[in-house]
């Protein structure tokens, strides 16, 4: 355990001994992570290294997946993801589907979950003091925004749920440098409000700028974990498994 976690007390989020498959394929080898408590992690590593698949594994998104998650102290392994979504663990996927058809204020009411004891509470107001672009484009149907638009609305979407911990998965993938900034500054701005976040993350700066901590990955295996200051030293790290 981390000196950071172990001053918050129990991880939010403990996985270990995590093994994935798609079909034969074994693509995750006993990976092992923790969240602590208003903590930003980073999970990084190259394209297919596993880091999206951790994330559905977490998630109970995949058919087979062996190993232990625990969310807020319960055993989650094999819970469904509609329970884990409502016991509070948010996910952004990569692909970032939004309701096409739906306009961006019907987008966020389906997203809509009860307050939870002890987690941030969102609406669509507090939503656009983060995003304004959103706020400029209440009744814009999803299908009608850009890549980047989309991506803000995906993630407040997610947030709609007042989610104690956020999985986002690679934010500033495809994205426009003006909306990476915004993503930066959103991830900043909901650990200032004491969220969790377990973010995936191929580029080393936006990493740097918002973690505590990063996790990575390559072909499935745990090969660091460390405090973000220290993997930014690293060049045997950074030349081995990432990409600068
Ligand atoms: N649905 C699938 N069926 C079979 N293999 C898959 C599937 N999805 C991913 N894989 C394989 O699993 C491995 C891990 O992929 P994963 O998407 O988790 O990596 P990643 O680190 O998130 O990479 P990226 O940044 O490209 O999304 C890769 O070898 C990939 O080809």
């Amino acid at each position: 355990m981390s000196a950071s976690t172990q001053q918050q007390g129990e991880a939010l989020l403990k996985v270990s001994g995590l093994n994935a498959f798609y079909g034969r394929a074994h693509i995750l080898f006993d990976v092992a992570l923790e969240v602590g408590r208003g903590e930003v992690v980073a999970l990084m590593g190259r394209n297919g290294a596993g880091k999206s698949t951790t994330m559905k594994s977490i998630m109970g998104l995949l058919d087979r997946a062996q190993g232990k998650v625990e969310f807020r102290g319960s055993d989650i392994s094999r819970a469904k993801p509609f329970q884990i979504s409502r016991m509070g663990m948010g996910f952004v996927p990569e692909d970032r589907r939004v309701f096409a058809d739906l306009s961006v204020m019907e987008n966020l009411e389906v997203g809509r979950q009860p307050a939870r004891e002890g987690a941030v509470e969102w609406t669509p107001d507090k939503l656009f003091k983060l995003f304004p672009n959103l706020g400029e484009m209440p009744d814009r149907p999803g299908g009608q925004m850009s890549g980047g638009e989309q991506q803000m609305l995906t993630v407040s979407r997610t947030l709609m749920g007042n989610p104690y911990l956020v999985l986002l998965d690679e934010p500033s993938e495809g994205v426009a440098p003006v909306i990476v900034e915004q993503m930066a500054n959103m991830i900043m701005t909901l650990k200032r409000e004491g969220m969790a976040i377990l973010l995936s993350e191929q580029n080393l700066h936006f990493a740097e700028l918002v973690s505590d901590r990063a996790y990575v990955l390559e072909n499935g295996h745990i090969r660091y974990q460390g405090s973000m200051a220290q993997l930014a030293a690293d060049e045997e790290v950074r030349r081995n498994y990432l990409s600068v």
